[in-house]
């Protein structure tokens, strides 16, 4: 549970605000009852009803995006209904719903809903005293979302940014290994729900420090783009590439069994010594391919990989090798 709180920031977001509005509604909820205001109390109960049930479909399902859009959409309704019962009371309530709309939808998203609610509760003849109170209330409300709508905007983007530095690698724009690990997990997951074959390779450039050393660190960066850039178009758009470290590469291919990754492998190794070059010639690369065992895990399905390129080096590079069954040792090369 904690996991999930720390990891999933909509979450933790959504939990925390549930749990905020239902004690803060509470005490006014069953004040209302107790004095016989039926109207108002019943409707701070469906609110808070309304926002149990989100915060639930939110830790059931997983889907926290519907079920933000859920909370903020009951949020703003239950304050527009509270003020139109109780006047200008009722106001107050709105002012933490616009701020919390930005945490709970998308910026754009939040800033519509909250124009949507201040228009509508200025409509409510009931909300407002004077007109001076209606516009000072619209005034200050448009303050309030125009300042969470900047700090939203500006928190998003600085995620979008640190989870872009956090998975792709800058060099070549692919995903990197810490995303890779991520999708290794899901292949695994999704193979033994659905049976889904899943190859893994892993690919390490032949001799490539002397590329370096000969011509070059910056003919060495152009080596590794100019591969991912071949990678990329020699495989399905299905197909996951991932940096794995220095000129070492990953491929996931999804519903790729033995007898087809022969073939894909015997094709990408032809095309990478055709058309991959440096300075002085061909380069060329070694590969090691493991098949995802039936309930095997992703750290005993990389080693096989690895073993196998491994022994793929050992025997000579420019080699494809093969790993057999989990728990036996591979063979089989090309
Ligand atoms: N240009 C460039 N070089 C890199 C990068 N990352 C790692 N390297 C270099 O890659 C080289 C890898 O050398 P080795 O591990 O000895 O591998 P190799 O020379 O290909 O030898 P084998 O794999 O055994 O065929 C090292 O010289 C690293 O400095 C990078 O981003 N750019």
């Amino acid at each position: 549970m904690f996991h999930r709180l720390k990891n999933d920031f909509r979450l933790s977001i959504i939990t925390l605000l549930g749990l905020s509005a239902v004690f803060g509604i509470t005490p006014f909820a069953l004040v209302r009852l107790w004095q016989g205001d039926m109207m108002a109390g019943l409707v701070d109960m469906s609110i808070m009803l309304g926002i149990s049930s989100s915060v639930f479909y939110a830790w059931s399902t997983g889907d926290t995006k519907r079920s933000g859009m859920l909370l903020a959409v009951i949020a703003c309704g239950g304050a527009i209904a509270i003020a139109t019962i109780v006047g200008e009371p009722g106001l107050f309530w709105l002012y933490p719903c616009l701020v919390t709309t930005f945490f709970l939808v998308n910026p754009r998203l939040a800033g519509v809903l909250n124009l949507l609610s201040i228009v509508a509760l200025m409509m409510v003849d009931k909300a407002f005293s004077s007109t001076v109170h209606m516009w000072s209330f619209a005034a200050t409300a448009v303050m309030v979302s125009l300042c969470a709508y900047v700090y939203a905007h500006r928190n998003h983007s600085q995620r979008k940014r640190l989870r872009h530095l956090a998975t792709i690698d800058p060099l070549t724009g692919i995903k990197n290994r810490r995303s890779m690990d991520e999708e290794l997990n899901l292949a695994a997951a999704n193979a033994e729900r659905s049976g889904l074959p899943y190859a893994l390779v892993i690919l390490d450039l032949d001799y490539f420090k002397k590329i370096n050393d000969r011509y070059g660190h910056h003919i060495g960066d152009k080596v590794l783009t100019d591969l991912v850039a071949l990678l990329e178009h020699n495989t399905r758009r299905s197909d996951h590439i991932f940096r794995y470290g220095g000129e070492e590469f990953v491929l996931l291919l999804p519903g790729v069994d033995g007898a087809s990754a022969r073939t894909v492998m015997a094709s990408l190794q032809a095309v990478i010594q055709k058309r991959l070059r440096h300075p002085g010639g061909s380069v060329t690369a070694s590969f090691g391919v493991a098949q995802l065992g039936h309930g095997e895990s992703v750290a005993s399905w990389l080693a096989r990989a690895d073993s196998a390129l491994y022994a793929a080096k050992e025997s000579g590079r420019n080699r494809i090798v093969f790993a057999d069954e989990p728990g036996q040792p591979m063979l089989g090369s090309a």
